[in-house]
């Protein structure tokens, strides 16, 4: 089948599908730009890029004749006699996959760029990632996962570019990149889906921190190391696997801002509280104490160091492996367009991200508490230990850049604002969480906004 014949591979109701999908925010006509059969025959495996209103997302098909009862839930519709449906659910499909980057083929302008270590036994099935996720990604077995990115934007994507930098210097907090699969976009070089290394028998790190929260919060709470599941050696290991990342600096393209690139640091961040502001009055008490922190940067005398970092790093990203930490999902700050994600900024943002995410789980049992009088210090009590044991691991391994001052203050901030817009927008029940945390640096007083 060559591409001009395959057309009719995509099925009459793909609007209807893709409409119903969380992920797809396209808006007006759906053009097929490209269509790439990858597998010929029953089934078939065919991969395709859509144009919508200025957006591209990508799909994986598969094509048979007939469906069997277990490919029924991923059903897409109909092309001519044939059905059509999400190929990831398909193990005999993933594994075709799986053999081009085990060929590094090329097909059609995609390359499969493959550097797997040899099999020595049976491909090892691919199923779909089962966890809620953006993009979407297959599983293989215990030792690769394959992400491709749902929505596709010309270039590099930093999850790439992020994990070969540090792979090159043997981070171990990272999984080994084993592949890409890049095409041109617009006479670009993109990124369209990478290969790495599964990390077997990790544990994320928002169910840990949690749990550990929870039975803090549930017992007669004195004493944090006393309680069941202390979280503070964990939190000490993580601050030291959020330092390695930053360590090859000139990799990550390290460099000290000048006054016009500080004055536009500081300018982005009053901008997005405008933004917010516009769209979250309850921010409006919090305006001249949030501003006032963003002007002490550049008061301080630190100087601001830029780099690339991961953007967004907070412990749904971090997974706890047997061996160690390791860090996932390098694809940049997403709460704005693909410049945002590329920027470099100060290493405190990684530190910051992780620093707002514990906060979030000292904080989320009081959601809807009606104890939270007494719970209130106790969430403090776990917060500031396990800040501290943070901390204190990032500064043995970067002890130049030990966390805090008015920079690492400034990014929380914007971290918070930014926060208050995403629960406004999807969990409107949590927007106290981010709140009560600007209430509290702003008032310097223990706060928790009902
Ligand atoms: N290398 C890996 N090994 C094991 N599990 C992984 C690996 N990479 C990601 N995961 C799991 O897959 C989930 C989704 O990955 P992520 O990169 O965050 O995808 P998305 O961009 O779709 O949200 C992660 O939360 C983690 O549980
Ligand atoms: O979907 P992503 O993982 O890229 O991240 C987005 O969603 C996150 C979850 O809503 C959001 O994280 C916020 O909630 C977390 C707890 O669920 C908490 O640990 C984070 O600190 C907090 O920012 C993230 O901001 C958003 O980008």
């Amino acid at each position: 089948m060559t591409t001009s014949e395959t057309v009719g591979v995509v099925p009459e109701q793909l609007d209807r599908w893709l409409v119903a999908q969380p992920w797809y925010r396209g808006r007006g006509p759906v053009e097929c730009e490209r269509v790439t059969v990858l597998r010929d025959g029953d089934p078939a495996l065919v991969h395709v890029v859509l144009a919508v209103g200025g957006r591209r997302y990508q799909l994986l098909l598969g094509v048979r004749d007939e469906l069997p009862e277990r490919l029924v839930h991923a059903r897409i519709g109909t092309a001519g006699e044939r059905e059509v449906y999400e190929a990831v659910h398909d193990p005999e499909l993933t594994a075709a996959l799986l053999q081009h980057f085990e060929e590094s083929t090329e097909v059609e302008g995609l390359w499969f760029r493959g550097a797997l270590p040899p099999r020595y036994t049976d491909a090892p099935v691919g199923r779909p990632f089962p966890g809620p996720q953006r993009n979407f990604s297959i599983v293989y077995g215990q030792r690769h996962v394959l992400k491709f990115f749902r929505e596709l934007t010309p270039g590099d994507n930093p999850e790439l570019v992020l994990h070969t930098a540090l792979h090159s210097i043997d981070d171990p907090h990272i999984a080994p990149p084993q592949g890409a699969l890049e095409a041109e976009l617009d006479g670009v070089r993109t990124t369209f889906a990478v290969l790495h290394e599964f990390v077997p028998l990790g544990a994320l790190g928002w169910p840990m921190a949690t749990a550990s929260v929870r039975d803090f919060l549930a017992g007669p709470g004195v004493d944090p190391q006393a309680a069941g599941g202390d979280f503070a050696s964990e939190a000490h290991r993580l601050g030291r696997a959020v330092a390695g990342a930053r360590r090859p600096a000139e990799t990550l393209g390290e460099r000290t801002a000048g006054p016009d690139d500080e004055a536009e640091f500081v300018a982005a961040l009053h901008r997005r509280l405008d933004a917010a502001l516009d769209w979250v009055p309850a921010l409006a008490p919090f305006e001249a104490g949030l501003r006032a922190r963003f002007d002490e940067v550049l008061a301080s005398a630190e100087p601001i160091r830029l780099q690339r970092v991961h953007g967004d790093l907070h412990l749904g990203q971090v997974l706890r492996s047997p061996r160690t930490w390791v860090l996932v999902d390098f694809e940049g700050e997403p709460h704005g367009g693909p410049a945002e994600r590329t920027r470099p900024r100060p290493a405190e943002h990684d530190v910051a991200t992780a620093l707002r995410s514990l906060h979030y789980a000292a904080a989320q049992l009081l959601v809807g508490a009606d104890d939270v009088t007494t719970l209130l210090p106790r969430a403090a009590r776990w917060l500031e230990r396990n800040r501290t044991a943070f901390c204190a691991g990032y500064a043995e391994v970067a002890p130049d850049r030990r966390p805090g001052g008015a920079l690492l203050t400034a990014v929380e901030l914007d971290r918070a604002v930014l926060e208050v817009c995403h629960e406004q927008r999807f969990r409107p029940e949590w927007t106290v969480i981010p709140l009560s945390a600007i209430a509290e640096a702003v008032t310097g007083e223990p706060a928790w906004l009902v």
